[in-house]
C-alpha cells in the first residue's frame, strides 16, 4: 500500500517537474493550465493524505523555477511568492471563512481586487528614486538580473516622480505583453518562418529573459505595479489599496481594474463583472486576486510555504484544456469547400461542452502535425469557435494514425480538386453534389444565367429538400402539378413558371456556360470562352494549356475549368440539360456581317462612366473583336476612358486611332441587331 502511495507521488512529482521546466524555463509549456493545475491538486491531496512523505523539494512546496544561470543571479530580501488557487465560489467562500477565523474577526473584511494578469513577476529596485536593478521571481528566493531589459519597457519609469520618495523602495508587479501585441509578435515569426509562442504569458517571459536588450525592447512589453517588496525611508499606508494610489503618485503604472470592496460577496460580484469584461480586456487574465486590504491584518495572517494566506488567486473556467481526437470527418461547405472536422472527446472549456472543432485544410493539420488518436490541446475563448492550438506529442498513443484526405467527395463520390496555392481542396461535382445542391440550382436559375422568371430561392429550397430534382437538369422534366405542391404556390404562378421554364431552353452558349456554376468562370470569362472556343464540345474538351489562352483565363481558373469538365458526373448532366432541350445560336455560323470587327484589336484604359468596362470588353468581343491588355502597333484603337494615363501616350506615339467612351457607344450600337 505505502509503497503505491509513494510511487503515486514520485511519479506526480515528476510530472510537475517537466511541466515547470517547459513552462518556467523553456517558455514552452507542453498543456494547458488546467491540466498542470489537476497534477498539483492531485499532489496536494495525497501529501495531505500522507503528510510523513511531505518533503521541502515537493513542487507543491515550491515556487516557479530555477534561475537561469545565464543570467547574473539576485537574491530577494523578501522572497516572491505565489499565490494560492481557488477555482470555484465555494473555494473562495471557504477561503474567506478561513481569514475571517484566522483574525477572530465577525465583520466583513475589506478586500483589495485585482486582474489576475497572464505575465511575469518582477522586482523592480529603485534607489533615491531612481531604477538601479530589476529581476525575476526565478525559484522565489533567487531571480534572474534583467535590469538593462526592464529599463526598455515603456510604461516603467527609470525615475520616481511626486514627493517623500523613499531611499530604497521596491515594486513588484507583472510584465505582460498586450493581446494585440502578442498577435503582432507572433504573425510576423510566422512570416519569417520564426518560432511561435503559446500564449501572452509565454511570450513576456521570452521577450524578457533576453540576453540582449535590444531585442526586449522591441518587444510590446507592459507592467502593472500590484505591491511591494523592501522599503526603507517612507511613511507606508495601512491598507494595499493606499499603497498601490502611493505607488501610483510616484509615477508607477497601475492596473486601472483594480477595485476596493467590502464582504467576500462584493468580491465575487467582482469576480463576475471582471469575468464577463474578459474578452474585451486589452490583456490576457486568467482570473482575479483577491487581497485582504487591511495591512496588520496582513502581518497576522502571514505566510504557508509557498504563498501568502491573505490572498487567493480566484482563476477563471479553463480556456484551455486537454482532450482526445477520436476521428476527423470531411465536411462539405455548399460552395464544395471540403474542410476537415476534428471529433473530440467531449470536453467542457471556455464555458461549454466542446465535441468538434474545425481543421480547416491540410495546411493546418501539417502544421498542428496532428494525427487520429492524438491527445490535443482545445482552446475555447469567448465567442470564438474552439480551436486545436497544439498537440502533447508525449502523449500519442503507438496507434495513432495520420489523417488522409480523401481524394474524392465524401458526399457524391465526384473528384476532389486542390489548386495549387490554395490551401482549400474542393469536390468538384458542383451540379450533383447533395451539399452544394441549392446552391447550384439557385445560381443555374439566377437573372445572368438561364433567367428563369418565378424560381426564386425559397422555390428552388423547396424543390431540393422535397427530393423532386437533385441536379439542374431534372427541373425541366417538372410538371405544373410539382409546382402546385409547394408552398404557397397557386396554379397560375405554377402554368407561368413550366411556361418560364420552356422560354428558358433558348439561351445562349455564354450563358450556359455561367449557369453551370464554375468556380471563378463569371459572365465575362464565360463569355470569353464561348467567343474562344465557339462550340461547347470545345469547351469541355480544352486542355489546361488551351484555356489559358483565352483571355483573362489564368493557371487556376484554367485548372477549375479542366477539372470541372473531367468530372464523369457533370458530363452527364451537361448531356442530360442538352437532352431536355436546352440550345443556343451557333456562334460559328454568325454570318461575316454579324462578326464586324473580326480580325481587329481593340485596348480598354481609363475610367468608362456609362459602360461598365467588363460590358464594355463583352460587347466588343461579340462583334469578334479581340480585347487585349496592352497598346502595340497591331492595336486597331485605343478606347480612352477619364484619367487615361501611359497607354494614351503610348497610343498617340503609335499614331493608333483613339476613341473616348462616346465613340464607343456609337461603335456599339451602330452594330446593334
Ligand atoms: N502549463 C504548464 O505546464 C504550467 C507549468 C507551470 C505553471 N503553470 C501555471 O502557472 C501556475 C503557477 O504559477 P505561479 O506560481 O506563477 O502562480 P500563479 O500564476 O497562479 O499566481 C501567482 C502569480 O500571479 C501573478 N499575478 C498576476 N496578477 C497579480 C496581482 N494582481 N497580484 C499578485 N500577483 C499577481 C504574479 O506573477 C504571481 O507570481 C499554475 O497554477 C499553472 O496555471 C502551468
Ligand atoms: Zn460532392
Amino acid at each position: 500500500m505505502s509503497e503505491t502511495i509513494s510511487k503515486q507521488i514520485n511519479e506526480l512529482r515528476q510530472q510537475l517537474e517537466s511541466y515547470n521546466y517547459q513552462y518556467y524555463v523553456l517558455d514552452q509549456p507542453t498543456v494547458p493550465d488546467a491540466e498542470y493545475d489537476r497534477v498539483m491538486r492531485a499532489l496536494i491531496e495525497l501529501e495531505t493524505q500522507h503528510p510523513d512523505y511531505l518533503t521541502p523539494d515537493s513542487p507543491s512546496q515550491k515556487v516557479g523555477g530555477a534561475a537561469l544561470s545565464k543570467f547574473e543571479q539576485v537574491t530577494h530580501q523578501v522572497p516572491m511568492l505565489s499565490l494560492d488557487n481557488a477555482f470555484d465560489e465555494a473555494e473562495f467562500n471557504a477561503f474567506n471563512r478561513r481569514i475571517k477565523e484566522r483574525l477572530l474577526h465577525n465583520d466583513e473584511l475589506d478586500f483589495c481586487c485585482e486582474p489576475k494578469l497572464d505575465g511575469l513577476a518582477v522586482s523592480i529596485l529603485y534607489r533615491d528614486g531612481v531604477l538601479v536593478q530589476a529581476a525575476t521571481r526565478g525559484d522565489g528566493q533567487v531571480g534572474e538580473n534583467i535590469t538593462e531589459n526592464v529599463k526598455t519597457i515603456r510604461n516603467i519609469p527609470l525615475r520616481l516622480r511626486g514627493d517623500n520618495i523613499p531611499a530604497e523602495l521596491e515594486v513588484r508587479g507583472e510584465v505582460f505583453m498586450d493581446k494585440a501585441g502578442f498577435a503582432r509578435l507572433n504573425e510576423t515569426a510566422a512570416k519569417r518562418d520564426e518560432k511561435t509562442f503559446a500564449n501572452p504569458r509565454n511570450a513576456a517571459a521570452g521577450s524578457l529573459r533576453q540576453l540582449d536588450p535590444k531585442i526586449t525592447a522591441k518587444r510590446p512589453l507592459m507592467f502593472y505595479a500590484y505591491s511591494m517588496g523592501v522599503v526603507q525611508g517612507a511613511e507606508l499606508a495601512d491598507t494595499h489599496y493606499a499603497q498601490l494610489q502611493q505607488l501610483k503618485d510616484w509615477g508607477l503604472p497601475m492596473c486601472p481594474q483594480t477595485k476596493r470592496v467590502t464582504g467576500a460577496s462584493a468580491a465575487y460580484q467582482y469576480y463576475e463583472a471582471i469575468m464577463a469584461e474578459r474578452d474585451a480586456l486589452l490583456y490576457e487574465i486568467d482570473g482575479v486576486v483577491i487581497k485582504v486590504d487591511n495591512k496588520p491584518f496582513q502581518e497576522q495572517l502571514g505566510f504557508v510555504a509557498r504563498a501568502p494566506r491573505w490572498a487567493i488567486a480566484f482563476k477563471f473556467p479553463a480556456q484551455e484544456e486537454l482532450t482526445q481526437l477520436l476521428d476527423v470527418e470531411f465536411q462539405v461547405g455548399r460552395t464544395g469547400a471540403i474542410t476537415p472536422v476534428a471529433r473530440l472527446e467531449p470536453v467542457f472549456v471556455g464555458g461549454v461542452t466542446v465535441s468538434n472543432a474545425t481543421l480547416h485544410n491540410r495546411d493546418e493539420i501539417d502544421r498542428l502535425g496532428v494525427k487520429v488518436g492524438d491527445t490535443v490541446i482545445i482552446r475555447r475563448a469567448g465567442d470564438v469557435i474552439p480551436q486545436i492550438t497544439q498537440v502533447v506529442l508525449e502523449k500519442r498513443p503507438d496507434d495513432a494514425r495520420d489523417i488522409t484526405f480523401p481524394d474524392t467527395c465524401p458526399v457524391c463520390d465526384s473528384h476532389v480538386e486542390r489548386v495549387e496555392g490554395e490551401a482549400v481542396a474542393r469536390c468538384t461535382g458542383g451540379l450533383v453534389c447533395r451539399a452544394q445542391r441549392k446552391e447550384a440550382i439557385k445560381h443555374f436559375a439566377s437573372r445572368k444565367a438561364l433567367d428563369i422568371d418565378g424560381l426564386g430561392d425559397k422555390i428552388v429550397e423547396q424543390l431540393v429538400e422535397r427530393e423532386l430534382i437533385t441536379t439542374p437538369a431534372e427541373l425541366f422534366t417538372l410538371r405544373q402539378g410539382h409546382f402546385e405542391s409547394l408552398e404557397r404556390m397557386g396554379p397560375k404562378s405554377a402554368k407561368n413558371l413550366v411556361g418560364a421554364l420552356e422560354e428558358a431552353k433558348q439561351t445562349t452558349l455564354a450563358k450556359f456556360l455561367y449557369a453551370l456554376g464554375i468556380r471563378e468562370v463569371g459572365e465575362a470569362t464565360a463569355q470569353n470562352l464561348a467567343n474562344h472556343y465557339l462550340t461547347l464540345e470545345k469547351v469541355m474538351n480544352a486542355s489546361i494549356e488551351s484555356l489559358q489562352e483565352v483571355s483573362d483565363v489564368g493557371v487556376v481558373v484554367a485548372q477549375h475549368i479542366h477539372a470541372f469538365f473531367s468530372e464523369p458526373h457533370n458530363q452527364k448532366v451537361v448531356s442530360d440539360l442538352l437532352e431536355q432541350g436546352l440550345h443556343w445560336p451557333e456562334i460559328a455560323a454568325k454570318a461575316e456581317s454579324e462578326q464586324p470587327l473580326a480580325g481587329l484589336t481593340y485596348v480598354l484604359t481609363g475610367t468608362l462612366s456609362q459602360l461598365n468596362r467588363n460590358d464594355a470588353k463583352a460587347r466588343l468581343q461579340a462583334l469578334g473583336a479581340k480585347v487585349s491588355g496592352s497598346v502595340s502597333k497591331n492595336t486597331h484603337a485605343l478606347v480612352a476612358g477619364e484619367k487615361a494615363g501611359s497607354k494614351l501616350t503610348k497610343a498617340q506615339d503609335l499614331g493608333i486611332d483613339i476613341l473616348d467612351e462616346a465613340a464607343l457607344i456609337a461603335l456599339l450600337d451602330s452594330h446593334q441587331g
